[in-house]
């Protein structure tokens, strides 16, 4: 771990994680991730905004020392989680001086899963500030991005802003600024996708809140540091905004074919529509890429044989994540296959019950579909088309 420049009197120590493959047990990570924390030297104070994951605690610990870094004065914890609190009972060993400066919920969290006494905080709250000297902390509350304990650290005399998780991209890179905006705008938008996007009305409040200040960087804990930051503001505007666009996210599986017949002549009278579509076989789901195609999607339609007098589990794993990911979606089906019952469809329905869509007559067939089902599948390619038209669907 090297420590950085981002800007003066300010260093980014970012562990950077190549390797790994998961986060939270859930999220596939495709181009790994970095735990950034920084180091803010005030004419009088020095503090560390956030730590890092416990595995890299040592690499930290040595970075920090090798810095001759004398003092730290504050320990600012934005979130709880242990990928940016976890070394915070390090620090405090190295520096038992100093204090963890958060929010009461954040303190509360940290106190319930760390070795850090109650002794040890300064309890801060919306608009509240700590002088460094020269430099300022000013903390801003973004609760749910994505935690109830989110916060945010503003420092007005560097124009940076600290967002710990809020705008942040699992990307493994030594690339300190976000140059290459298109890798990192697919990384960021995977993320979002996974962790803000079930808060969606939480993360467009943060946007108005951080957009508003007068900013040249905006540092978050994952993932590199944004030197132009309406890039990453802009992209969450849209992310976050209620209208989605015309485009059909179809999670399917299927075990003879049939199911999977259904999908390909779907897909080809929608293309046929104009409309963009997307078949995600939901066998070895990658949830990040099926959370980003369900970004700005109007219309999931859930394609599915009946497996023991329900959706295939993959299916129902998809309707699960489609469930509580706070889609914009605005319609919704269910397609598919059966041996001898035709009730999938309120079954899938009924695991739905936050997506709020309106849904289209379903198309069930027993067995092999033949023209009747192909003519129940114009029909609905039909009924999207109009919905899509109807409705405030963004261009
Ligand atoms: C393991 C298994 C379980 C099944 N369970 C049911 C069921 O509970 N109810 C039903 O109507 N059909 C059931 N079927 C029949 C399938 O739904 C039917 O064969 C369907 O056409 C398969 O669609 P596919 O070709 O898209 O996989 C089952 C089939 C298999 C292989």
């Amino acid at each position: 771990m090297i420590p950085q420049k981002v800007t003066d009197g300010i260093h980014s120590f970012r562990a950077i994680d190549w390797d790994r493959e998961l986060f939270d047990e859930l999220v596939p990570l495709p181009e790994g991730t970095t735990y950034n924390a920084y180091l803010i030297k005030g004419s009088e104070k020095t503090a560390l905004i956030d730590t890092i994951y416990p595995p890299k605690t040592a690499e930290f610990i040595a970075a920090i020392k090798k810095s001759g870094v004398e003092r730290i004065d504050y320990i600012v914890a934005n979130h709880a989680e242990q990928d940016h609190s976890g070394s915070i009972p390090a620090i405090l060993e190295l520096f038992p001086e100093a204090k963890v400066v958060t929010n009461a919920k954040c303190k509360r969290f940290i106190m319930d899963t760390l070795p850090v006494d109650r002794d040890a905080f300064i309890t801060v709250g919306d608009g509240h500030t700590l002088s460094l000297g020269n430099k300022t902390l000013q903390f801003l509350m973004t609760p749910w991005v994505h935690w109830p304990d989110t916060m945010c650290t503003y420092v007005p005399e560097s124009r940076i802003a600290f967002t710990c998780d809020f705008l942040g991209a699992h990307l493994a890179t030594t690339d300190l600024y976000a140059d290459d905006e298109a890798r990192v705008e697919t990384a960021a938008k995977r993320y979002y996708a996974e962790i803000m996007m079930p808060y969606r009305a939480f993360s467009k409040e943060a946007v108005d809140k951080v957009g508003a200040l007068a900013l040249d960087f905006i540092a978050p804990s994952h993932g590199p540091v944004y030197a132009r930051p309406p890039f990453i503001l802009d992209l969450y505007r849209s992310w976050t905004s209620d209208a989605p666009k015309p485009f059909v996210v179809i999670p399917y599986v299927s075990m003879y074919e049939s199911t999977a017949q259904m999908v390909a002549y779907l897909t080809d009278r929608l293309i046929e529509r104009g409309i963009g579509v997307k078949p995600i076989n939901v066998v070895d789901l990658d949830t990040g890429e099926f959370a980003m195609s369900l970004v700005e999607a109007s219309t999931v339609v859930f394609a599915s044989p009946t497996v023991l007098s329900g959706p295939h589990p993959g299916v129902a794993y998809a309707a699960l994540l489609a469930n509580v990911l706070g889609l914009k979606a605005k319609y919704a089906a269910v397609i598919g296959s059966f041996g001898w019952e035709g009730n999938l469809p309120e079954i899938v329905q009924s695991m739905l019950p936050k997506l709020g869509a309106t849904f289209f007559e379903p198309v069930m067939v027993k067995g092999l579909p033949r023209e009747a089902a192909f003519a129940e599948l114009d029909r609905l390619a039909d009924d999207i088309a109009a919905a899509h038209a109807a409705a405030p669907v963004a261009a």
